[in-house]
């Protein structure tokens, strides 16, 4: 390639004189100049790359210099701008070049528009185990495992950082095409990032420990989005159930508000999550509420939002309520028959022309949600003693599903308490345990006041304290008696009934109840009170614990 851009040679020695001319050098239009920048090249360096001055075409000079002897070679050409700036102004330049080929931390491999290779770095030849300049004008992929370099010398398009597997270990690559002065692609480099084997082979283990990080990750997450709480979630295979699961594929994808109605942990948070997630709304967020866990005082805030200085200790940028939060999904409000009057007048009228004020605010909102509201109350009796507005009711209850309770559908018993093992399983690590059938037979005798709820925390209690595979009756005895809760061994009793007496539901509620209490009071005292962590560690809702310890004081003071 040089010898066809060559138009000269002119070599001058440490007296002056013209050694050697050939081609343009002979001219002395541009021998002169050149003998008069050599003569002068101690007290004005002559660069190693420039354009001759004074010349009637566009002449590029490249020195070369030995002590006492400069050989410009010329060109009619004019150089890169940015080359000749380069070149121009650092006269360590060549040293740089050399570097950058030579450079053991960076090797590099160029690549010709055919994908053959035109120089592979010695740092590169080594960790190839190649002999020196034995790899020139084979194509790359016969000389580089895994690489792209011949792709990118043909598409033009550079690739960095990407990961390539060289000799079983991962490394950081970039692949840059080189284009000529008329935008032909006419090659590419590619570059590894060599940092001597220890830290490559620590560079490798990172990304390899990293990469199953993510798809742990990736497996979880798949896991939890399959999991979370579509309707498989909903797990019985009753009657009961399966209407159920049949209307709530019926009513989710329509766009009105649905009442979900059913005795405390007979799964209305469930079905919410379900119903939301079957609905045209899910890729918005579902914004739960739980009425009866909000402080009175906050409720209207918590609820609308409120403005910048609405209240002492408010946000002083103001703050969104749930119905904001809401837009464009679903608002689950928990617990409504627990709704103050004054806010159920705020959400009728939300709910009748979709608009609501921020606490503090005077510009109307508006937000788009689908309203789910669930609740455990018996609204006949509040509507008649006027705890709940009837023109709200009508408004809550486009729809309305009933969840039946788990004494009602025992025959779920078995997949249920199945389900809650194998759960309890994944989350142990440990292997899912079997129920005996006489503690099925057990667990289908009893009237399970706080339903499935209570059945769940009833199993994996069970299953903490067995010690063997199978779990028996005498496990959910050793429950009991191990939280010191069942006083009189009440459960004791019952169990030891004589063969096809069935356990007295009254006695055995109230039993179950005395063990509840006993669990919510030491979880109270081992949180400090925190309502929140307690909630959390029994795996209960927040509303479900306000409304036990309502119990529990009542329960207190009436001795
Ligand atoms: N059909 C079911 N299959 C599996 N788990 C269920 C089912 N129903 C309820 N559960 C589980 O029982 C517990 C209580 O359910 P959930 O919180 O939905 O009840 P709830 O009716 O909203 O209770 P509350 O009125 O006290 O808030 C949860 O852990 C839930 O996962």
């Amino acid at each position: 390639m040089m010898q066809r851009e060559t138009m000269g040679i002119l070599v001058i020695d440490d007296s002056n004189t013209v050694v050697v001319s050939s081609g343009l050098a002979r001219n002395s239009l541009v021998s002169r100049p050149l003998v008069a920048q050599w003569a002068k090249r101690i007290s004005v360096p002559i660069p190693r790359l420039f354009m001759l001055d004074g010349a009637t075409r566009a002449l590029t000079c490249f020195l070369a210099e030995t002590p006492g002897v400069g050989c410009f070679l010329i060109f009619n050409d004019e150089p890169d701008a940015a080359l000749l700036e380069f070149f121009g102004s650092i006269d360590f330049a060549t040293d740089i070049m050399r570097h950058l080929i030579t450079n053991p931390f960076e090797a590099m491999t160029v690549v010709d528009a055919k994908g053959l290779v035109r120089y592979l770095s010695p740092v590169h030849e080594k960790f190839f185990n190649i002999r020196h300049m034995e790899a020139i004008g084979k194509h790359v992929t016969a000389v580089i495992e895994n690489t792209n370099l011949h792709g990118v010398a043909a598409s033009g398009k550079p690739e960095i950082g990407q990961l390539q597997e060289m000799h079983g270990t991962s490394r950081v690559v970039r692949r840059t095409p080189i284009f000529d002065r008329q935008g032909r692609c006419v090659g590419a480099i590619g570059q590894v990032m060599f940092k001597g084997p220890d830290a490559i082979h620590a560079l490798s283990e990172e990304i390899g420990r990293l990469r199953k990080q993510v798809s742990f990750y990736e497996r979880e997450l798949s896991g939890i989005r399959n999991r979370s709480y579509g309707l498989d979630q909903i797990v019985g295979s009753s009657e009961a159930v399966r209407k159920l699961k049949a209307d709530i594929l019926k009513v989710a994808p329509l766009d009105v508000p649905i009442l979900l109605v059913g005795e405390s942990g007979t799964g209305k948070e469930l079905v919410a999550h379900a119903l939301h997630l079957l609905s045209p709304r899910s890729g918005n967020t579902l914004v739960p509420v739980n009425a009866a866990a909000m402080p009175a005082n906050l409720v209207e805030s918590e609820l609308f939002g409120y403005e910048a200085g609405a209240f002492t200790g408010a946000d002083r940028k103001g703050r969104q309520g749930k119905f904001e939060a809401a837009d464009r999904g679903t608002l689950f409000l928990d617990e409504i028959g627990d709704m103050p009057p004054d806010i159920q007048v705020k959400l009728l009228r939300v709910l009748q022309d979709g608009s609501f004020e921020r606490v503090g605010g005077d510009r109307p909102k508006r937000s788009d949600f689908r309203l789910i509201s669930a609740s455990n109350r018996d609204f006949r009796a509040m509507i008649a003693n006027g705890g709940f507005r009837l023109d709200l009711f009508y408004r809550i209850s486009a729809i309305t599903l009933r969840l039946p309770p788990l004494r009602d559908r025992l025959e779920d018993i078995p997949e249920l308490a199945e389900t809650f093992l194998a759960h309890f399983a994944e989350r142990h690590g440990s292997r899912p345990r079997e129920l005996d059938p006489d503690a099925v037979a057990l667990l289908q005798s009893l009237p399970w006041p706080g339903n499935i709820r209570q059945l769940q925390h009833a199993v994996e209690r069970a299953a903490v304290f067995c010690d063997t595979d199978v779990i028996g009756p005498r496990d959910f005895e050793s429950i009991h008696d191990d939280t010191g809760a069942m006083s009189g061994h009440a459960l004791h009793a019952e169990l030891a009934e004589p063969a096809g007496k069935q356990p007295q539901a009254s006695s055995m509620q109230h039993a179950m109840d005395k063990v509840e209490a006993e669990i919510i009071r030491s979880a109270m005292q081992k949180f400090d009170g925190n309502k929140k962590k307690v909630a959390e560690n029994l795996n209960i809702s927040r509303s479900y614990l306000y409304k036990k310890l309502a119990k529990m004081n009542s329960a207190a003071t009436d001795v």
